[in-house]
């Protein structure tokens, strides 16, 4: 073993060795034996992971020397440069981000009070400077040995996340644990992105959890990335690895502004209007079948540039598709239902899936369109209990707020209050289009016809004319009444088009509504239905 060079700290020479010594220590706070087993769970070190998301050679560290003065349970005998979390800012795509990135390898990522200042002092220098927060979380909760001081940072996190909230994008990365209460932060901002296997967040775990109620359940299924995208949707991505998850956090970048007061950023290129061999493929989409489904991503992959389609929380609430993508280069949110899952009912997950991902739009100037092919919400006790009437209210509120352009296109069924719901012209969507296939009524054909002609099909004495009698009603109420012209005379949609010229229209919506300009009354804020 090597002697350890000594360092004369009264001459230049050795106060800036002294420096590089500090500074060495602080970039390999871990131990060796805490690195290897971060490797061996797959899992990258706080460092690895800063490297990874920002641009080469520009992240810049703060608070790389704070450390702890904590002195209880013998913790004055380990205080690590750090503190166990990196901080600073950097730039991603040439854009200027902020992030913090917890190192588990130190005290288990465990939060204590000079941690916590650290994080608070980034995300005060994000909100100042106006760019996205990206916090890395990796970590076993509040210090237990810091007490109440640990505890109070993460409140101090809290309602930094809260006054963040649609002024600065925030996202979050939860790349192993994240326990008890320092799931909220997370759980505040935008974006949450989570790693197969190594990701968990719960309020109280596997141990816990047995014993107050007896349920046996494991770390993966309890709040694993699985668990968290498909089941409670506090996730929005399950990405597969590290690289993946941070790649798609760079993606989520790329349409977001830095701040509310900016506008996303756009690579202009002027779109061809003339109808192409790929637009007509929408001609022929709509079965002639309403019963028979159809993917509403090909409607949406054929209205964005290139077809390029990022989706928000694709494992969770199904029947509605959430998303990004650009249109003439510039960024839009895509909200859409989709037939071929509940034949695209609305539900309480699909309607506070959307709800928030319109608010995220409308909080950072991104322009939302919206496609509809609804038969209604979806009916049952578990709904109703569960709270539809209550949640599903959020999609209206998130619409009827949205200031930002909105574009609405019926593809098929707009049916009942979903019709309403679904970025109707009557909540103040901004051009509402609809394909001749769209049928817009209080509810379908078979529903109208057993309570419009209830009597009718029961004076019926013949029993083999009871299913041609109802066959010849539904016929003449689908014939009068399932269509778009309805509304259309009424102007509730702005033009009946053809779904090859859904693309063409939607950009020269878009050109349009780029000056638009509107505000809500004044008030301290909403009310939403929570
Ligand atoms: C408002 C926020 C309120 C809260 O945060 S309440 C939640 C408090 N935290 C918890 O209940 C989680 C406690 N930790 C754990 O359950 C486990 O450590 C955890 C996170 C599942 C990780 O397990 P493993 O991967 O097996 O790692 P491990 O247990 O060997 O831990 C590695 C080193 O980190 C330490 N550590 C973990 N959580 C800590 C904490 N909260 N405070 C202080 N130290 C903590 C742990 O003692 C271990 O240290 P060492 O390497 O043995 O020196």
């Amino acid at each position: 073993m090597s002697e350890p060079v000594q360092i004369d700290i009264h001459t230049t020479a050795g106060k800036i060795a002294d420096l590089q010594r500090r500074t060495d220590e602080a970039t390999h706070a871990g131990s060796a034996r805490a690195v290897e087993k971060q490797h061996a769970k797959g899992k990258l070190t706080a460092r690895e992971r800063i490297g990874l998301l920002l641009d080469e050679d520009s992240f810049v560290e703060l608070d790389e020397l704070a450390r702890h003065r904590s002195t209880s349970f013998g913790l004055e005998a380990t205080r690590p440069y750090g503190d166990g979390v990196v901080t600073g800012y950097g730039t991603v795509d040439g854009r200027p981000v902020a992030v913090f990135s917890q190192d588990f390898t130190v005290f288990g990522g465990a939060l204590g009070e000079v941690y916590g200042q650290k994080i608070i002092k980034v995300m005060d220098f994000a909100l100042k400077t106006g760019c996205p927060m990206i916090g890395i979380n990796d970590s076993g909760g509040a210090r237990i040995q810091e007490g109440v001081s640990a505890l109070g940072m993460y409140g101090e996190i809290f309602r930094r996340n809260t006054h963040a909230s649609g002024v600065i994008p925030q996202i979050s990365l939860v790349v192993g644990p994240c326990a008890g209460g320092a799931v909220y932060s997370p759980a505040i901002t935008d974006f949450t992105v989570m790693v197969d296997q190594t990701s968990h967040m719960f309020i109280t775990g596997p141990d816990v959890i047995k014993t107050v109620t007896g349920e046996d359940v494991g770390f993966e299924a309890l709040g694993g990335a699985r668990t968290h995208n498909t089941t409670s949707g506090v996730a929005h991505h399950m990405a597969g690895d590290e690289k993946d998850a941070i790649e798609y956090v760079k993606s989520l970048l790329s349409y977001l502004p830095s701040n509310n007061l900016s506008e996303p950023p756009a690579f202009p290129e002027e779109a061809e209007l003339a109808v192409s061999a790929e637009d007509r493929e929408l001609d022929t989409l709509i079965p002639d079948s309403a019963n028979q489904p159809y993917d509403m991503h090909t409607v949406i992959e054929h209205v964005l540039d290139e077809g390029e389609f990022l989706e928000t929380q694709s494992l969770f609430a199904p029947n509605i598709l959430t998303g990004f993508g650009r249109v003439e280069g510039f960024p839009v949110g895509v909200v859409a239902n989709q037939p071929m899952q509940f034949a695209g009912c609305l539900d309480i997950n699909a309607s506070e899936k959307a709800a928030r991902f319109v608010r995220t739009c409308d909080a950072f100037n991104i322009p939302v369109l919206t496609f509809v092919d609804v038969p209604g919400f979806l009916p049952g006790v578990d709904q109703e209990y569960g709270g539809i009437i209550r949640r599903g209210a959020k999609l209206i509120y998130a619409y009827a707020e949205a200031t930002v352009p909105l574009i609405t296109v019926i593809t098929r069924k707009a049916f009942g209050g979903a019709y309403d719901v679904m970025g109707s012209k009557h909540l103040g969507a901004d051009l509402n289009l609809a394909w001749p296939t769209a049928q817009i009524a209080v509810m379908g054909a078979q529903g109208a016809v057993n309570i419009l002609h209830r009597r009718t099909i029961a004076a019926v004495e013949d029993p083999a004319e009871v299913e041609a009698t109802r066959a010849r009603l539904i016929q003449e109420y689908e014939d009068a009444l399932l269509n778009p012209y309805t509304a259309a005379e009424r102007g509730y949609v702005d033009a009946v088009i053809m779904p090859s010229e859904t693309r063409a229209q939607v950009v020269r919506g878009l050109r349009q509504l780029r000056t638009k300009r509107e505000s809500l009354p004044p008030k301290k804020h909403g009310n939403i239905p929570l």
